[in-house]
């Protein structure tokens, strides 16, 4: 364009200058103007497609320590430099929790930006840890699968295999398979069966494992808490649960009322683009009427509350994650602990590996995230 034609679109048909400021003008304008969108729709993935995300962080210990901080995650190996020494570690590193939550938070942008849901993540594994300050991440996703999904013909349901590496080394340091409903262009027509349906070879189906739903299912007669937090104390407990109609499960006392750091600043300082947590205006007119909590904070809160009660030596991996209902502004996150295994073949001596099944809930105790994590429990010293 040259400068005798911008001055002409400036005043319009050349009579008086465009007041673009001005209210009304404005409006109109901005009826006509072309929204450029952000993210991709559900028609943009092909299985098999390799996304290099553009965004990148370096993890810090400041971004360490906010997200460990406000999720009440005190282990002190990654706050104090003697206790990392202790557990072997060079000094205090960036904690599994937010590293998947910067890895997943860089990814957005290119996968679930457009909205839609969290539906679940798997196999979280940290095969290039301890990771320390400084190191620089980047990421790549891989499309698994795409499905219908029969409920809401306007989503499809996405699931990609993603990789945080060390952008210095190429080292993979954290892994895992995530699943979402994203929005279609076009809605479809499904068969209303209510079960999703692979649009493509090796399409994921839903896990459709929904424990408890269907017949109401009878609780174990006797719960068991873990006299403490040690590898032995979990083995003693589900000792004493086996055998017997018991199982080996207990809450937590602490709760985390979900606040402005919580819903909004945590996610946007791991890159996360999603308007669920930060477009108060757009979020007024989706289901859940408001903002809501980012899944990892909402998990890391709840393994916070979960950690507190147990020595923890090492995180081993995460599977079978889900986030059943919204969180949002004002609620409280607390968590329950269910012990599945404890097992002595950690790779210390000093530790046993321990499986667990966690449940975040509100205060109204209404399940929000669920998931199993492996984890190597320290042994008592005496
Ligand atoms: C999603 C809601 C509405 C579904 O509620 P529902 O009762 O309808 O659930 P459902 O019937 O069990 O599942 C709906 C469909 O999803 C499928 N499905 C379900 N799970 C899986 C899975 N793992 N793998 C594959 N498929 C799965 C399932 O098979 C079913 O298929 P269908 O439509 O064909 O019947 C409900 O569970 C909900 O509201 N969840 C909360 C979601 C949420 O709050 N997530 C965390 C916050 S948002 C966030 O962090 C965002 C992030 C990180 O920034 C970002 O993605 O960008």
């Amino acid at each position: 364009m040259t400068r005798e034609s911008r001055r002409d679109s400036e005043t319009g048909s050349g009579e008086r200058p465009i007041e673009w400021t001005d209210p009304d003008t404005f409006a109109r304008a901005l009826e006509r103007a072309e929204t450029r969108e952000k993210g991709n729709c559900f028609e943009d993935f092909a299985e098999g497609d390799l996304l290099e995300h553009d965004p990148g962080l370096t993890l810090t210990r400041w971004g360490n320590e906010s997200w460990m901080s406000q999720t009440l995650n005190h282990d002190p190996a990654y706050w104090r430099s003697d206790a990392a020494a202790e557990r072997g570690f060079d000094e205090p590193p960036i904690h599994p929790d937010y590293l998947t939550a910067a890895t997943l938070g860089i990814t957005v942008e290119d996968l679930s930006e457009k909205g839609g849901y969290f539906l679940g993540r798997t196999d979280v594994r940290f095969p290039g840890t301890p990771v320390y300050a400084g190191t620089e991440l980047r990421v790549e996703s891989e499309v698994v699968s795409r499905a219908t999904s029969s409920s809401r013909p306007e989503f499809g349901i996405v699931t990609w295999r993603t990789r945080g590496k060390d952008a210095a080394t190429g080292e993979v340091l954290c892994s895992y398979e995530r699943t979402n409903m994203i929005p279609r262009r076009e809605p479809v027509a499904t068969d209303g069966s209510g079960a999703a349906t692979a649009e493509s070879d090796g399409g994921d189906d839903g896990d459709g494992d929904g424990d408890g739903d269907g017949d109401e299912p009878t609780l174990p007669e006797a719960f068991v808490t873990p006299a403490g937090g040690y590898f032995e104390d979990f083995v003693d407990a589900l000792e004493t649960a086996e055998g017997c109609d018991a199982a080996v499960a207990y809450r937590h006392e602490r709760g985390r009322t979900q606040d402005d750091v919580t819903v909004a600043s945590l996610p946007l300082a791991t890159l996360n683009t999603a308007k669920q947590h930060h477009n108060v205006d757009v979020m007024a007119d989706s289901p859940s009427g408001d903002i809501v909590t980012y899944g990892d904070v909402t998990r890391s809160t709840a393994l916070g509350h979960a950690r507190s009660d147990e020595r923890t030596w090492r995180e081993v991996g995460f599977d079978d994650e889900q986030f059943h209902t919204f969180v949002a502004p004002g609620d409280t996150v607390y968590a329950f602990t269910r012990v599945l295994s404890a097992e002595n073949d950690a790779s210390i001596d000093a530790a046993g590996t321990v499986r667990f099944e966690h449940i975040a809930f509100t205060q109204d105790d209404d399940p929000v995230y669920s998931g199993t994590r492996t984890a190597e429990i320290r042994k008592r010293t005496d």
